[in-house]
């Protein structure tokens, strides 16, 4: 049966980084989605706008929605103070299972967990199912089509406190026009444009940070 991309990413990963250590799995993606094949991981450039974001906010909980392959689980993770935890929201089971793998293999596990469905399924049972009071950071790197609906019922959910900051990948491309509106006119939130390029590409792309105001 023929091996997907993804697996693909995961195998070289367990051939070629250092079990246990978070920088190595990243800069492994990297080198093999620079070299070998292109794949939607955030990458190094906007990963490093990534970085500052997780570690400005220094946030206790966190959401992200589109786990993916984890790469960027494996950021985040690395960088969250003792007791802090990461929910990341992956709807693709298959993505999933090679998440769960590079996760544990970076050995961030214990930092991480990995809620398998739909955004706006899972959403509504943060606080609930997985005793979720508020969210500190959130990143949308899912569905641009989702960036607005889940950031409104996010809201509705009542996850958000004075100070929770948002940050949206691709909102150039493959861009995400109609949350850029919905966010930049909302005043509940005050909005910053980080401008970078599309992961391994030189085409322009976009981080955009969004801190709700309470
Ligand atoms: O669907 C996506 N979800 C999350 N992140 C993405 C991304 O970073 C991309 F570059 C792209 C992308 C895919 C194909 C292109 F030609 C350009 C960008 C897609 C996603
Ligand atoms: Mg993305």
């Amino acid at each position: 049966m023929n091996q997907s991309k993804e697996q693909r990413i995961l195998d070289f990963v367990l051939q070629n980084a250092v079990r246990g250590d978070p920088c190595s799995v990243v800069d492994t993606i990297d080198k093999y989605c620079s070299q070998k094949e292109w794949a939607m991981n955030v990458g190094n450039e906007k990963g490093i706008i990534l970085d500052k974001t997780v570690e400005e906010v220094n946030p206790s909980v966190a959401l992200e929605l589109g786990t993916y392959c984890g790469y960027s689980a494996v950021r985040i993770a690395q960088l969250l103070k003792p007791g802090a935890r990461l929910l990341t929201v992956e709807f693709n089971p298959k993505f999933a299972a090679i998440a769960k793998q590079m996760i544990e293999f970076a050995g961030v596990h214990d930092k991480v967990k990995i809620l398998e469905g739909p955004s706006e399924e899972i959403i509504p049972q943060l606080k609930k199912k997985y005793e979720v009071d508020t969210l500190d950071f959130v990143f949308l790197d899912h569905w641009k089509d989702r960036y607005t609906p889940d950031t409104i019922l996010i809201q509705e959910c009542n996850l958000l406190r004075k100070g929770s900051v948002l940050l949206a990948d691709n909102v150039i491309v493959p861009g995400a026009p109609e949350f850029l509106n919905y966010i930049r006119n909302n005043p509940r939130f005050q909005c910053t444009n980080y401008p970078s390029h599309l992961e391994y590409m030189k085409v322009k792309d976009a981080m955009e940070k969004a801190v709700f105001l309470g």
